[in-house]
């Protein structure tokens, strides 16, 4: 592949339970791809040592600039992210090489004694220290008329579920995706449905990475990229990025294509977005639905479309709001 094609492929992961279970499964596929050998180089970013709010830190791109300084300073030769921690705006010098086919974009719920979020009691405590779950669970919470009390936690996933099962709160809400990715989808009490609450923009989705004049390895990973996954994507981060939004601001997107890529002729694509207060008063929320777009660009232009929708409808309003 280039000069020293003999040594094994670096490929830089945050230690995370998560970090490393997808690290490994992309390492597979990539010393499938190139018979060449992958080993794993942990790094610890500021989000990992860190205990503040990732509203106070600055959202979630902390959990990725270590891993970039590494590829620019030529210490790995790769990186997996979860594509939902990228910040929308891609680095010039960082090619964002693959994103493999998308995991389930939805959010779940964890909650004690098997409980839905219909059947939870009035009062329960939901733990999530997510802007946008806050406001869609409170939002939904309303039209049930039914109290419930958001609590802003963090923490990895064994973390997060811990506080259900000792008992601190009746449920968490996390992504589908990443319980599945550690081995513990059987503990989802409910599969949240994008109708009531709309995943994070990219929610799912892994992005591999690598340094723009690796142009040899870039064309490798490529093969591992999912091009349905790619529009799908590109259209949701476009809409973040058209509304502005911090990555820690309270924005659900979700794309989905029809009939689905599994039966071969995709002719649509719809496109969904929220933006609300965390108390769940005010939601903005919209759709629109075109052609698949074919390129990078029609994706974008699809999310801005709706961006300049939502904002029409005050969701310019809406973004200023942290968490808390
Ligand atoms: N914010 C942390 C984070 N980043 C990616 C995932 C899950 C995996 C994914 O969405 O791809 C999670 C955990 C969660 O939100 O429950």
């Amino acid at each position: 592949m280039n000069d020293n094609s003999s040594r094994p492929l670096r490929l830089g992961t945050r230690r995370s339970k998560l970090a490393m279970a997808q690290s490994g499964q992309v390492a597979q596929a990539v010393q499938q791809l190139t018979g060449r050998p992958v080993e794993l180089v942990e790094i610890t970013t500021y989000g990992d040592v860190s205990r503040e709010s990732l509203a106070q830190i600055g959202g979630t791109g902390v959990f990725v600039s270590a891993l970039r300084d590494a590829l620019l300073a030529g210490e790995i030769d790769f990186a997996v992210h979860s594509l939902k921690d990228l910040p929308t705006k891609q680095p010039e010098d960082l090619a964002l090489a693959a994103i493999p086919p998308r995991e389930d974009p939805r959010d779940v719920l964890v909650a004690r004694d098997g409980l839905t979020f219909e059947t939870l009691p009035e009062g329960s405590r939901i733990g999530t220290g997510s802007p946008r779950r806050m406001a869609q669970l409170n939002a939904w919470a309303r039209e049930l008329g039914k109290e419930i009390e958001t609590v802003p936690i963090r923490g990895n996933i064994d973390t997060r579920i811990g506080f259900v099962t000792k008992g601190e709160l009746d449920a968490v809400v996390l992504a589908a995706a990443g319980l599945s990715r550690i081995g513990r989808s059987a503990e989802v009490s409910q599969f949240l449905e994008p109708d009531a609450v709309l995943p994070a923009p990219g929610q799912g989705a892994l992005a591999i990475e690598c340094a723009m004049t690796n142009a040899p390895l870039a064309a490798t990973l490529a093969e591992l990229d999912d091009p349905y996954t790619r529009v799908a994507v590109t259209a949701e981060r476009s809409l973040l990025a058209a509304l502005e939004a911090g990555c820690s601001a309270p924005v659900g997107a979700l794309a989905d294509l029809s009939p689905s890529p599994d039966e071969q002729i995709v002719t649509e694509m719809r496109l969904r977005g929220v933006v609300g207060t965390t108390d769940g008063k005010t939601l903005v929320q919209l759709s629109i639905t075109g052609p698949v777009p074919s390129s990078s660009e029609e994706a974008v232009a699809m999310g801005h479309e709706l961006a300049a929708a939502m904002l029409d409808k005050g969701a310019a309003g809406l973004m200023g709001e942290r968490a808390l």
